[in-house]
């Protein structure tokens, strides 16, 4: 069952409050694994702004958006457009939008919506000033913010256990998540024992629903690595509405925050090797342990994905 409001960490006043602040994140991140932050100073304007500039670009026609796919042509994890998993009959499509970069400069909406780029990276940076703050980290680098749009199901049939968004988990140190109120879907299954076997066959999925004035946040699987699996990275999918729900169009930004590929990370248990992300990431993608890993496999080798990984653009330092 959601757990009322003990899973809303309030990050006001939180020069004067950060052990405090501290205390309830680690005990969030250790029994509640997916949790709601509240006070991060964000205005809820500037948040429907950014959602307000996602719906923009995702009402151009779908020739145009294509064009704003990388250079591997829309596959869907690397930056820019893709339709990929609505293609593959999973009903999204996205935008993974960065910091300026060379690679970057290629896919921004241009002169079609010119206020895209300014306004996403104003938001990206918003984003940036909290993340430190929830990890408790301030190493963090911004890498992308992936913006989902799941167009309208009203009058669809859709078959039964379809999904939005594919029961995975993040990569990276971790997620903060934008939702709409209204547009429900979200949902985890936590537990430390949850794996790639058993999410499948006794999972139990736990609506995260949006809250007002909230941003969900769920921790990566580098934070994982980090922490000896003290905290978990949990699997979440997006579902389709039921019968009698809100069929119409669900939106979401998925910001990431990260270390760089060159960090070394180990924990201060030492149960994993000490290893930079990027070789932490390559072994996962070796051995994927879950669906979004398994759809970069058949999409790319992991020298492949690590090579484009590598030139992500990434924000400014944090001090
Ligand atoms: O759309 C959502 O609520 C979840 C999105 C998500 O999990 C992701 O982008 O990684
Ligand atoms: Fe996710």
């Amino acid at each position: 069952m959601v757990v009322c409001d003990l899973n809303v960490i309030d990050l006001s006043e939180f020069a004067s409050r950060k052990l405090d602040i501290a205390r309830q994140l680690l005990n969030v991140g250790t029994e509640i694994e997916f949790f709601y932050i509240c006070g991060h100073g964000i205005a809820q304007t500037d948040i429907d702004a950014a959602f307000e500039l996602n719906k923009g670009l995702f009402a151009l026609p779908r020739e145009y958006k294509e064009t704003l796919a990388n250079d591997r042509a829309n596959k869907g994890f690397i930056l820019g457009y893709s339709a990929e998993r609505m293609k593959a009959g999973i009903l999204r499509e996205g935008y993974l939008s960065g910091f300026d970069n060379s690679r970057m400069q290629q896919i921004w909406p241009g002169r079609d919506h010119p206020a895209y780029k300014p306004g996403m990276v104003q938001f990206m940076l918003q984003c940036h000033e909290i993340r430190s703050r929830a990890s408790g980290q301030n190493w963090l680098q911004t890498r992308a913010c992936c913006n989902n749009h799941c167009p309208a199901v009203e009058g669809v049939h859709l078959p039964e256990r379809m999904l939005r968004s594919i029961a995975h988990t993040d990569f990276e140190i971790l997620t903060l998540l934008f939702q709409q109120v209204g547009q429900p879907g979200l949902e985890v299954c936590p537990g430390k024992m949850t794996t790639r076997a058993t999410v499948k066959s006794q999972g139990t999925w736990i609506p995260m629903d949006p809250k007002p004035g909230c941003i969900t946040c769920n921790i990566g699987d580098a934070l994982q690595y980090l922490s000896d699996d003290c905290l978990k990275s949990t699997y979440h999918r997006v579902r389709t509405p039921r019968p009698h729900e809100y069929k119409g169009a669900r939106a979401s930004m998925a910001y990431f925050a990260n270390v760089r590929n060159s960090t070394v990370l180990q924990g201060p248990l030492k149960k994993y090797p000490a290893l930079t992300f990027n070789n932490i990431l390559a072994m996962k993608l070796q051995a994927p342990t879950n669906q979004i890993e398994q759809k970069v496999l058949e999409e790319y080798s992991p020298e492949d994905y690590l090579k484009y990984q590598d030139d992500l653009p990434v924000g400014p330092e944090y001090e």
